[in-house]
């Protein structure tokens, strides 16, 4: 393989390409540019041509120049396929799989071939074009990027078993700024059309074939191939006299629910094979090859002015003519539209083609620098429902999480369940109970702007709701730090004690175990508890004195005035933390949480957080969660 791998072979070439590939498709994505040399054909070899082409790698091409006092002229591309290149080379390095990949994922993609007559676009494409006469050999090794792009979706496809495909064909070409369907043999005339629903032309009355099988794709591609004007001249036997669209509209469903509700993705797959450019002097052309020629020239003209101004930052945003030719009214969408692009200038080695070969490699620089915005071809509906829908997951998430830090405790099994049937997974939009995709689409605007209002609305009360949780969890970590501190600041106080008390004869020994006991206690609870022991030991109840301190040894009276201060001080700390508790009283909620929590008797219920079923306040104002309300779709 000759110079390949001084270009498909260097990595970097290869990589850059790829990286390009793998940003995320949502962002601007310029248009990737890869070229092909064919090797020098038989005339041109007779005629003792040179080749003018050199490569460098890393993605670079170089022309010789045509005079010792010119300099070498030398353009980068994402990949240079040599002379030598195969038509599997082609399908594995143009990036093209990726782009295959992208329209099943739902993306408009197209590769389109550009350059002068007889520099192997359809070759490139779909091969010679005796490949499709009589009974064509689907084992040739001819074949090009369309029959082997079929074979990889096909692939591809099988492999995505929770998918649900339906693939759709059409195949038209522009002959002398005609429309014609090259599906259907009445050769008439079709009307482009724009589309304010998808707001892009379209072709009216376009014949589209379901293609269930490989072969019916095979079938359109050899009925149209069969059916192009193809006519000879001076440059090729056969050459195309026309541009071509090849398209495969590929639509994905993808189970979202129990209920059968589908989400659905249209992705288009566009192969253009342009009519080459050409120079009539050379060409020979005459009469009705003229006639052709001419108006080729004149639809590739306007391609080159909708490139060159989309290429240039400071024309984009002026006026693009994509309504002055049908070809780039076809192809608005896939040069600064919404599709992902990739272009195959295919060049002529030969000195005597250079001036075409310059022209083809300009323009092919000029449309690298355009970018497009590739996204996702959903229903409008279904997408923005799949975002609200989306975003309830994520704040309900949240308020999950707050609820459990705060220990107000998980929702109930049925509203989890609930909202769960009802989330988001991958992308997929899992719509409620009742409402199904059909109904969707039946919707009345207003029915659907209420759908849309109770989403807006439920999401508005779920952050609320978010904020008044973190405002309960900020009270709740502030008050542990204070119980915290009170905690040390009592220890210090008691070993004070227990050192004073150890030194005084009526001291009992036991306050040293107290003290120990504490020391141990980090938690306000283990507070709480020491202090319960402590009362049992010391025959205190911490309401009051002991009723039976008469019978214990240790009695109220024999406790020394330091110690009944630090206790007392002890059930400040502890009614600080039943403070809390006597809030949650307070507050008792009125929604569903209180279900929760009277049902939940487990570690995260509300009884279990602090005994109570209510919320605790925040700086004197209550915290009740709004009560959640249901947008009916839920
Ligand atoms: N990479 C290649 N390897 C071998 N042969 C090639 C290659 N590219 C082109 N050819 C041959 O060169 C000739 C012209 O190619 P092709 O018809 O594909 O050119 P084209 O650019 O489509 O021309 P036109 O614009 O006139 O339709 C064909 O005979 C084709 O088989």
């Amino acid at each position: 393989m000759l110079n390949m791998a001084s270009s498909l072979g260097s990595a970097t070439s290869l990589n850059t390409y790829e990286s390009d590939y793998e940003a995320d498709p949502a962002d601007n994505t310029n248009i990737n540019v890869v070229v092909r040399v064919r090797p020098l054909n038989s005339k041109e070899v007779k005629t003792g041509d040179e080749m003018i082409t050199h490569f460098p790698g890393n993605g670079q091409i170089w022309l010789e120049p045509v005079t010792p006092k010119e300099k070498p002229k030398t353009f980068t591309y994402n990949v240079v396929f040599e002379p030598e290149a195969s038509q599997e080379d082609v399908l594995n390095h143009s990036g093209v799989k990726r782009l295959i990949d992208m329209a099943i994922d739902g993306f408009s993609c197209t590769v389109f071939c550009y350059g002068q007559t007889g520099s192997g676009k359809t070759h490139t494409l779909t091969g010679p074009p005796h490949l499709f006469e009589k009974n064509p050999d689907p084992f040739a090794s001819e074949h090009g990027l369309v029959f082997r792009s079929f074979l990889y979706l096909f692939d591809q496809i099988q492999n995505r078993n929770d998918f649900h495909f339906v693939l759709k064909a059409s195949f038209l070409e522009i002959y002398n700024e005609k429309v014609i369907d090259l599906l259907n043999t009445s050769r008439k005339p079709l009307a482009v059309r724009w589309s304010k629903k998808s707001r892009g032309f379209f072709v009216e009355n376009l014949f589209m074939v379901e293609c269930e099988e490989f072969d019916d794709l095979l079938a359109v591609l050899e009925e149209g191939m069969r059916n192009r004007a193809v006519g000879r001249h001076n440059m090729n036997e056969y050459s195309s006299r026309s541009h071509t669209i090849l398209t495969v509209h590929i639509t994905s469903e993808q189970k979202a629910s129990e209920q059968g509700v589908f989400i659905s993705r249209h992705g288009k797959l566009n192969f253009v094979d342009l009519a080459g450019s050409e120079m009539t002097k050379k060409t020979h052309s005459e009469g009705k090859t003229l006639e052709e020629a001419n108006n080729i020239n004149k639809s590739l003209m306007v391609l080159g002015y909708c490139i060159a101004s989309l290429s240039d930052l400071k024309k984009k945003s002026g006026h693009i003519p994509y309504r002055d030719s049908k070809l780039t009214k076809l192809l608005a969408d896939s040069l600064a539209g919404n599709g992902v692009t990739l272009m195959i200038a295919c060049i002529s080695p030969a000195k005597s083609n250079m001036s075409e070969t310059l022209n083809t490699l300009r323009y092919a620089a000029r449309a690298k620098r355009i970018k497009t915005k590739p996204v996702v071809v959903m229903d409008p509906r279904e997408a923005l429902i799949v975002s609200l829908k989306r975003e309830v997951g994520a704040l309900r998430e949240e308020n999950m999480q707050l609820r459990e830090f705060v220990q107000v405790g998980r929702p109930a099994t049925s509203d989890l369940e609930r909202w769960q049937g009802n989330t988001v997974t991958n992308g997929v939009l899992e719509l409620p109970e009742g409402i199904d995709k059909e109904k969707l689409e039946q919707m009345e605007p207003t029915q659907l702007i209420e759908t849309v209002m109770k989403f807006l609305s439920e999401n508005a009360a779920l952050r609320q709701e978010n904020w008044e949780l973190i405002a309960v969890r900020d009270l709740l970590i502030r008050d542990q730090e204070l119980v915290c501190r009170e905690n040390e600041r009592l220890l210090r106080k008691l070993e004070d004690v227990n050192n004073v008390c150890c030194r005084s004869p009526i001291a009992p020994v036991r306050l040293s175990y107290s003290a120990d006991k504490l020391a141990k206690s980090q938690s306000d609870d283990e507070i709480a508890s020491a202090g319960r022991r402590d009362d049992e030991n010391w025959g205190y109840d911490a309401t009051g004195p002991n009723k039976d301190k008469a019978e214990s040894p240790n009695s109220a009276q024999q406790i020394p005035d330091a110690i009944s201060k630090e206790l007392e001080k002890r059930r400040i700390g502890k009614s600080g933390r039943s403070n809390i508790s006597e809030s949650y009283k307070n507050h008792k909620r009125n929604n569903s949480w209180d279900k929760v929590g009277s049902r939940d008797s487990s570690g995260g219920s509300l009884k279990s957080a602090g005994s109570s079923d209510s919320l605790p306040t925040v700086q004197g104002k209550r915290v009740v969660p709004k009560e959640k309300k249901s947008s009916g779709l839920n």
